[in-house]
């Protein structure tokens, strides 16, 4: 695993996030699902927890966005790029965001596995950077898994407990 440059982190367990926008491939109750479920598999590595935030602002603000989007990142149309995710820190810090050029799907082999790329967006939201282990979530290439048998691997829960400290 690797972490980022000055080892960014949040300053306390429990991180709020915030999902903003959502995208026409998926049910907004499923996005909803499938990212509470991203950052379970995290929490339960780590010492984390997280609250879900309707409202003003949040630590990890997560959202839906194609081409030039306010952030020096704009986004390269289907395939190629398919997320970004800031390291840990005050506004864009944090932040998530994936591209709606892409074909977003929950189990089906077709497009791209959102509760993958999300795991993987969320591992650099806590301050991950990539691993140079294929089998990683944090492998800086996607690749299709199957959703059964998808989960952290143990290059991931070494990084995040390197960070946060193992679950007490
Ligand atoms: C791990 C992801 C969830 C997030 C990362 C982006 S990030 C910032 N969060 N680390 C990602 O999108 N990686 C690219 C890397 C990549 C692969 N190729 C590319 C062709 C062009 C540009 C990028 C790529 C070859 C062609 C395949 C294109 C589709 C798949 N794309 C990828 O795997
Ligand atoms: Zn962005
Ligand atoms: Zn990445």
């Amino acid at each position: 695993f690797t972490l980022f440059p000055g080892r960014p982190k949040w300053p306390s367990n429990v991180v709020t996030y915030r999902i903003l926008s959502y995208t026409q491939d998926l049910p907004r109750s499923t996005v909803d699902h499938l990212v509470e479920k991203a950052l379970d598999m995290w929490s339960k590595a780590s010492t984390l927890t997280f609250k879900k935030v309707r409202r003003g602002n949040a630590d990890i603000l997560i959202g839906f966005a194609r081409g030039a989007h306010g952030d020096f990142n704009p986004f390269d149309g289907a395939g190629g790029i398919l997320a970004h995710a800031f390291a840990p820190g005050i506004d864009l810090g944090g932040d998530a965001h994936f591209d709606n050029d892409e074909q977003w799907t929950d189990g089906s082999k077709l497009g791209i596995n959102f509760l993958f790329a999300a795991t993987h967006e969320l591992g650099h939201s806590l301050g991950l950077g990539h691993s140079s282990d294929p089998d990683a979530v944090m492998y800086p290439t996607y690749s299709y898994k199957n959703p059964k048998d998808f989960g952290l691997s143990p290059d991931d829960i070494r990084g995040i407990q390197k960070l946060y400290g193992k679950k007490r």
